[in-house]
Parts: C-alpha cells; structure tokens; sequence
C-alpha cells in the first residue's frame, strides 16, 4: 500500500490548489479607528458559474485518526470550497493534481487549529478530516446541487503521522 505523510501547510506548498487563510504573513491593516486588524483578502471565493450563489455552512466533523486510508477523492467543478477551523486543533488536508480526469496521487498537509484553506474550484480533495476530537468548521462554497464529482481509488493510499 503506498504511504504518504502530512507536510506543514504552507502558502507556497498548496498554491497549485488554492488558497491558506492564515494570518501569518497575511495583508493585514487597521480598521475600526485601530480596535480592530483587518488580514485582507485571505481568499478568494469563486462561486458565480451556472449562476451559483455563495453559502455559508457549518460542518461539524467528526474526527479520525492516523494511520488513515485515502480510498475517494472529490472535487467541485463550479465552484471553490473554503475550510476553516473554529476550534484551535489541527486537521489534515488532502489534494491531489487532476491527471487527465482523475486524481494523481494524494498529497497531504497537516493544518494547523489556525490555518483554514481554500480548494480552487474543480481541485481534487478529500472531504473534511478533523483530528483528535469533533470540531466545527466554518464553511464558504456554493449554494444549490450539482456540484460535486466523486472518485474512488483503485488502491487505498494510507497517510502515517
Ligand atoms: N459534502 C460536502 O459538502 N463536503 C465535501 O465537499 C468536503 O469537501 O468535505
Ligand atoms: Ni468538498
């Protein structure tokens, strides 16, 4: 069985599949006469195509554990999908470049209970993996149906901590 390990969740290290909202290294600058830091443009939300709407959601996850099987990955072909953690624990996040139609092989990236990211739209990924204990995640995609394409591996890809 092939083996993959989670790599630090980066901006350079995911680029090629979306966006990290984190607010290390972020634009950030003061509103609210200074009460308040703005970290600006975190993200960006790509939802329009077949007149899609954005939609805010929150998934309450239930957590797994490592070693853990990759044996599906997914991806939204009109629109992006955005993670972020409302509790400070990490989570795993796993993608994988589209070859010819269908996932190549899996990266994975441990995130930080800081760091939330982004999926480009139509990226393959693996639906949500929390850790350690049930978190909520707030959630910005796309509002209505039919926007999901699903993949079954034809070998189980195993990420090891
Ligand atoms: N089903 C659903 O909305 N969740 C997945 O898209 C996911 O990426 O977790
Ligand atoms: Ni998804």
């Amino acid at each position: 069985m092939q083996i993959i390990r989670p790599a630090p969740l980066t901006r350079a290290a995911f680029a090629p599949f979306g966006d990290v909202i984190d607010t290390d290294g972020a634009d950030a600058f003061p509103i609210n006469a200074g009460m308040t830091t703005r970290f600006h443009d975190l993200a960006t939300v790509d939802v329009a195509a077949g007149a899609g709407r954005p939609a805010i959601a929150i998934f309450r996850s239930t957590p797994v554990s490592l070693p853990f099987d990759i044996a599906l990955m997914e991806r939204h072909p009109l629109a992006s999908q955005a993670f972020f953690p409302l509790a400070p624990r990490p989570w795993l996040v796993v993608v994988a470049d589209d070859e010819a139609g269908r996932p190549g092989t899996p990266l994975a990236f441990l995130a930080t209970g800081a760091q939330g990211v982004n999926y480009g739209r139509n990226v393959w990924h693996h639906p949500l993996l929390a850790l350690e204990s049930v978190t909520d995640f707030l959630i910005v995609d796309r509002g209505g149906a039919d926007n999901l394409e699903e993949f079954s591996l034809e070998a189980p890809v195993r990420i090891e901590g």
